[in-house]
């Protein structure tokens, strides 16, 4: 194994700090995009911080996410009702690819596993959604880890 994937992604990527200027500089394009701007109606600043807790915990770092906000099953949950498109989860990858290509380090693996990430896990995001508020989900199981090869 090469020293480099000795490291989290999370450390690759810079810690939280790293993560919260991601997702500030994402939500800022979202909240500017005509096809998504009505989907985030309810946004608020905590949703910032939350989604850069929720992948410090999937790139390997701190596990808040499950220890303080509901981990896996309520991540899940936030999306119930959300009747995502593929319209809508295309435009939400490219805004967030342009904030990974502005944010994180400039290495072209790290970036790649990232957005490869992002691609699974709006995919997950938009068949979630098309159920109703409410839905009993099961126990969906830990949070996910994402690492240099993917799905851990
Ligand atoms: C890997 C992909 C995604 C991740 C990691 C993610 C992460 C999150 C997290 C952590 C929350 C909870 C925020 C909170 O507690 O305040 C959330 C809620 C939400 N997500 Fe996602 N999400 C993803 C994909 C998507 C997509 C594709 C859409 C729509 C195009 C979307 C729309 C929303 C909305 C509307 C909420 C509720 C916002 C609110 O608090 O009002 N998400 N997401």
């Amino acid at each position: 194994m090469s020293e480099r994937t000795e490291t989290t992604l999370y450390d690759a990527i810079g810690g939280m700090d790293t993560l919260r200027r991601l997702s500030d500089t994402f939500y800022e394009a979202v909240l500017e995009d005509a096809l998504l701007a009505p989907v985030f109606a309810n946004f608020s600043r905590t949703h910032i911080e939350h989604v850069a807790v929720w992948l410090a915990e999937i790139f390997s770092g701190p596990a808040r996410f499950t220890e303080e906000l509901g981990g896996h099953q309520s991540l899940l949950r936030s999306h119930l009702g959300l009747a995502i498109t593929e319209e809508q989860r295309t435009r939400w990858m490219e805004l967030m690819t342009a904030a990974v290509e502005k944010e994180l380090p400039d290495d072209e693996l790290l970036r790649r596993r990232v957005v490869e990430y992002f691609d699974w896990g709006t995919k997950i995001a938009r068949n979630v959604s098309a159920e109703p508020v409410g839905q009993d989900l099961g126990e969906p199981g830990p949070t996910p880890r994402w690492g240099w090869n993917g799905l851990q």
